[in-house]
């Protein structure tokens, strides 16, 4: 063990933060998130690593019930899209899934990218240009994680035209959608996928995932 580990027991709640983080939809309550609350998770999210230590994020608080209806509506649009590209019984599944809270919960959050921030040549993103984006996904992994210690559940909106999106929410040009965040308290917080309990796809068992030295190969 490690003179740098974490106690048992905290330990403990950092892997029960990960295992029990759901993506929630349908469990929003409308009680309002206290500033002090919303601070620490919007200071964990910026506590996440970046490229080149250059920190692309923004989150935009979308609190507006007008914009948010907006919102919504894009959503739908979308969702109609996407329902047209499954076939057969998987579309009727699809259709019947709740995949928003975005009125039910009482804030979105958008996690933004800045393409652009501390000009174009970035420590860590020279071969790889869309290191900056996946430093603003990091981000929202420590505002999930931060929220569910906090009680707060979380889902993620990607049903979204991301263009439709930026210009709802008057984004700069360099400054691009990331993700459309719902937060609000839950009435619980499921087990498990809510994917998982209708059926549509199991957890992959960890083993088949784990590669040595080359792909395929088992120990
Ligand atoms: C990039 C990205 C995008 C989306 C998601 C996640 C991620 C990482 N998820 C949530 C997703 O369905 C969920 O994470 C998995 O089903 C696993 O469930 P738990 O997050 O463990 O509850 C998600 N959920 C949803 O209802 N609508 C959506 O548009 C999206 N989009």
């Amino acid at each position: 063990m490690s003179d740098h580990a974490f106690s048992e027991a905290d330990r403990a709640a950092v892997y029960k933060a990960i295992v029990s983080r759901r993506d929630v939809r349908r469990e929003f309550l409308p009680d309002p998130i206290p500033e002090a609350v919303l601070k620490r998770i919007l200071s964990a999210a910026h506590h996440a690593p970046s490229v080149g230590f250059m920190q692309p994020w923004d989150f935009i608080l979308v609190k507006d019930l007008g914009i948010r209806r907006q919102i919504k509506a894009a959503f739908e649009q979308a969702h109609a899209e996407a329902a047209a590209q499954f076939s057969g019984a998987q579309r009727a599944t699809y259709r019947g899934l709740k995949l928003e809270g975005i009125l039910e919960a009482p804030l979105g959050i958008c996690v933004t990218c800045d393409r652009a921030r501390h000009g174009p040549v970035v420590i860590g993103r020279t071969q790889n240009p869309e290191m900056d984006l996946y430093s603003s996904v990091c981000a929202v992994q420590n505002l999930w994680l931060a929220a569910r210690v906090e009680g707060l559940g979380v889902g993620w909106v990607s049903i979204i035209d991301h263009t439709a999106l930026a210009e709802l929410l008057g984004l700069p040009q360099t400054v691009q959608p990331i993700a459309y965040l719902c937060v609000g308290y839950v009435a619980f917080f499921r087990e498990r996928p809510e994917l998982e309990d209708a059926g549509w796809l199991a957890r992959t068992d960890l083993t088949t995932l784990i590669h040595h030295d080359r792909w395929g190969q088992r120990e």
